[in-house]
């Protein structure tokens, strides 16, 4: 008998060898097809949301709920999506062993279906408050001046607590869920011990027999326990990828990934409004332009003025098609803006708002982000065009000098200068400029203004503007 036993020991310890391979193997496997899932989830998510029109981020979400689905939302589709994905097949195997298996598949669902509602409606309620977070902390300049750090912070806590009654509920359907997992352990255990018995008492097997059976169905009844304290998990992965992927096979209305459109060979750069009415998405009630017919002749300077709130910045908002009008039409040389591939209008368009959006890099990459591909020449000539390169120069570290997050090391004028470049390295045929000189002082205005004159020379440019020294040197000037 020891000479049996002897054998299958070391049986047992060649089997173990074994195991800790294969295990170590589909581990590792598992956690690099996890790996790099996420990384083309997360690259994919971004696409998407770069390729949304302007009406989805009014309307849809907002910058929190995005900024969660990329971090949060994908972490935990990667959590599931490691070996727990590979112990379902051992699972399923299981399945087919197991008499209780139909009992054990009810327990999980039903557990899956109370976890995803409450997880659910959980997530929903931190991701609203994150959102309040979120804007605290990026506008926190604001946040300070307004002394609005205490209100902010109850808002937070109030909507965290709203998270709270969800997070008790879940803890119940956890511990119910560990209650199930330890009946459904316990009771195949005995329905082995039972059934083992009787097969021994029939004489039917043996008692050597009975225990072999015994464990077997000990060990497979513990994987099935497992697996459905998985099923939290994968609850949870489940609501992620829902909320991910919606977003990743959004098509929107206005795509700029789609290339059917066409484009102009030499552009004039004549827009024409013909009875365009429109209102916003996210405002349906309020129309802001009715009925307007507007022409812009090409390569002269138009100055557009009227009262705050009178539709300027939405005519612009109409030609860069981050909005197709609600009635009419707007032509760019006689052609359709919705007939027009969208990257290509826009690749024709240099706008220049009130306040400069810079990125958190260097002027040197700032101001090549204008165009696809641009060259550090080109971004130099670009910052001489816009009476830039003076001062970028004058500056320890020239044109790698970091702007900061939002370009706060610069001077609203120098920030201002450096929009204008990146507006001017793709050498646009239509300027669109909104105020870009309103939020500067009187010297910065003078040395903008001449930067501006120069650039627009030979351009369809159109401003937006309150000041007479900016309306004057317009050609036509349209009144809203
Ligand atoms: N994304 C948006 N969603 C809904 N309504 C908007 C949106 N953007 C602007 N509006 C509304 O449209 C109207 C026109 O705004 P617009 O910015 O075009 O005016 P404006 O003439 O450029 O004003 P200002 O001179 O103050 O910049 C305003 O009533 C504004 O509240």
């Amino acid at each position: 008998m020891m000479k049996g036993v002897d054998k299958i020991c070391l049986q047992m310890i060649g089997f173990a060898a074994i195991v800790v391979v294969g295990a170590y193997l589909e581990i590792t496997c598992w956690r690099l097809v996890g790996e790099r899932s996420t990384q083309r989830i997360r690259t994919m998510y971004l696409r998407a949301v770069l390729r949304q029109d302007i009406g989805f981020f009014d309307t849809k979400v907002s910058t929190s709920e995005l900024m969660h689905g990329i971090s949060s939302d994908v972490a935990q589709i990667q959590e599931v999506m490691g070996e727990k994905v590979g112990f379902t097949r051992s699972w399923k195997v299981s399945l087919v062993v197991f008499s209780v298996t139909p009992l054990m598949m009810f327990c999980g669902l039903a557990y899956k279906a109370v976890y995803v509602g409450l997880a659910s409606k959980e997530e929903a309620t931190y991701r609203k408050a994150g959102s309040v977070a979120e804007q605290a902390i990026s506008s926190i300049r604001t946040v300070f001046s307004f002394v609005a750090e205490d209100h902010l912070g109850s808002r937070y806590a109030d909507l965290l607590s709203k998270s709270l009654p969800f997070g008790i509920k879940i803890g119940f359907a956890k511990g119910g869920g560990m209650g199930v997992i330890y009946l459904v352990t316990y009771a195949t255990w005995a329905l082995a011990f039972w059934y083992g018995s009787l097969l021994v008492a029939r004489k039917e097997i043996t008692g050597g027999a009975a225990i072999a059976c015994f464990f077997g169905v000990n060990v497979g009844g513990r994987g099935l326990a497992l697996s459905l304290s998985y099923f939290a998990q994968f609850a949870q992965g489940t609501v992620a990828a829902g909320r991910v992927f919606g977003i990743i096979d959004r098509v929107p209305d206005i795509d700029p990934y789609n290339h059917i459109g066409r484009t102009i060979s030499s552009v004039r750069g004549r827009i024409e409004f013909k009875g365009v009415t429109f209102v916003y998405p996210s405002r349906p009630d309020a129309v802001i332009l009715q009925s307007l017919n507007l022409v812009i002749p090409s390569s002269k300077t138009t100055a557009l003025v009227g009262a705050s709130g009178g539709g300027k910045s939405t005519i612009f908002a109409l030609i860069e098609r981050f909005y197709h009008p609600t009635k009419g039409v707007i032509t760019l040389d006689g052609h359709d803006l919705r007939s027009l591939q969208v990257q290509w209008l826009r690749r024709q368009i240099g706008m220049v708002g009130q306040e400069p959006v810079l990125f958190a890099t260097s002027i040197l990459e700032n101001v090549m982000m204008g165009k696809e591909n641009a060259t550090t020449k080109e971004a130099i000539a670009a910052c001489k065009a816009a009476n830039a390169h003076k001062f970028i120069s004058e500056l320890p570290q020239g044109y790698e000098t970091q702007v900061g997050d939002r370009g706060t090391q610069l001077s609203g004028g120098q920030k201002q200068r450096i929009a204008l470049a990146r507006a001017m390295i793709k050498d646009p045929k239509i300027l669109l400029l909104d105020e870009p000189t309103s939020a500067l002082d009187a010297e910065s205005e003078s040395i903008v203004q001449q930067a501006i004159d120069k650039i627009s020379a030979g351009k369809t440019t159109i401003v937006i503007a309150h000041r007479l020294a900016t309306v004057k040197n317009a050609n036509t000037n349209c009144c809203s």
